[in-house]
């Protein structure tokens, strides 16, 4: 079995600093898989299967727990947080990975190109912590890759773009840079964009892809779980397959980062709670009315801090359910202890 340093494994002052004296006889460990009952972790003392001493959708994949070798007794705070609304019904957000250097929003030099779509990617990436690389996959077959590369890129000067032929791994091996040393590279994008080629080429490993439909630029699942792996360049690797919904939830802070040209016009307009609608000494409606600000992208982010507001509020609303749930409960309780105790009386 490979064994790793901590240093391999990512491990740095952050995570130190966290330790206390009654940590010494605990380990520290990574995850690389997180089931229902049991998560699967990477340590100096190999892989090991771990009890989850809190509920599974408490672990991410690349978080650092402390362990005595059966139980992950502690989390350590992540550096980045990976997380999006919850997907069907269910509210609350969901962590999709942890401790990710570089966020890659995989997308295709095709019909797959979509700005709405990286935008709301890069929110979540930004809100992370991490930082945004968009990879273009399928250069080969398009004719002027470099268009959607320039595309990406003036999305925001936060963003660097990168084409690449995912099916050739010299080319691939240009994303080194954002996986090797111990740093971790995150995989994101929609089906049949090219991940699973992307990952067999950065880490050595093979699975099967499969064909992609050639009307909609849109494949099938192939992958089936996420998991942190090594690179052949000395780093690691989260694949996020399965994703068919990614809403955003507690994203503000990337949506303020991407659209901080919109939100500095914002802080110019006369009213503070300006909804940039009829009100008057609006710099927004101001400003596309002179063709300053593109009405497009005005309308998408109105659209994503909407997303984000609302599925936000409905978390800290199922929370605030949640606590008077539990203050009835308690109530009822004490009462009934009250009530016992005066009839014993
Ligand atoms: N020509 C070309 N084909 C590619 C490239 N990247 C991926 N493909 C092909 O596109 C298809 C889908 O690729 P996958 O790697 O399975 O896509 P995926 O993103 O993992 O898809 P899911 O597993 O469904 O999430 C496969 O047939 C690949 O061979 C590329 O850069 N160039
Ligand atoms: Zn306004």
């Amino acid at each position: 079995m490979t064994k790793y340093t901590r240093a391999d494994l990512g491990w740095s002052d952050h995570f130190a600093r966290q330790l206390t004296e009654e940590d010494a006889p605990f380990i520290p460990a990574r995850i690389s898989e997180v089931h229902r009952s049991q998560l699967v972790a990477l340590s100096e003392a190999g892989e090991m299967r771990l009890i989850p001493t809190d509920s599974a959708g408490a672990y991410a994949v690349g978080d650092w727990v402390l362990t005595d070798g059966t139980s992950a007794i502690r989390r350590l705070d992540p550096v980045t947080d990976l997380h999006r609304r919850a997907a069907g019904h269910a509210v609350g957000a969901q962590r999709m990975a942890a401790n990710v250097n570089t966020v890659g929003l995989v997308t295709s030099c095709n019909a797959d190109f979509n700005v709405a779509r990286l935008e709301r990617y890069l929110a979540l990436a930004l809100a992370s912590n991490a930082l945004p690389l968009v990879i273009l996959t399928k250069a080969d077959i398009c004719d002027d890759p470099d268009s959607y590369r320039r595309k990406a890129e003036r999305l925001s000067p936060l963003v660097t773009a990168i084409a690449v032929n995912a099916k050739d791994p010299e080319d691939v091996a240009r994303l080194n840079a954002w996986c090797s040393n111990a740093k971790t590279l995150a995989l994101l994008g929609s089906s049949g964009v090219g991940k699973t080629t992307l990952r067999n080429a950065l880490t050595g490993e093979a699975e099967a892809t499969q064909n992609v439909r050639e009307d909609d630029a849109k494949g099938r699942h192939t992958t089936t779980h996420r998991a942190l792996r090594p690179t052949m360049s000395g780093g690691w690797l989260i694949d996020t397959p399965g994703m068919r919904e990614l809403q955003l939830s507690g994203t503000s802070d990337g949506l303020e980062e991407l659209f901080d040209d919109i939100e500095s016009l914002a802080a110019q307009c006369k009213f503070s709670n300006c909804a940039h609608d009829s009100e008057p000494g609006c710099a927004v409606k101001a400003a596309l009315k002179d063709g300053t600000l593109d009405q497009a992208r005005f309308d998408r982010w109105q659209k994503l801090r909407r997303e984000d507001q609302h599925n936000s509020e409905s978390i800290a609303a199922a929370r605030a359910r949640q606590k008077s749930f539990g203050r009835v409960v308690k109530e009822a309780v004490s009462t009934k202890s009250r009530y016992k105790r005066g009839y014993e009386d």
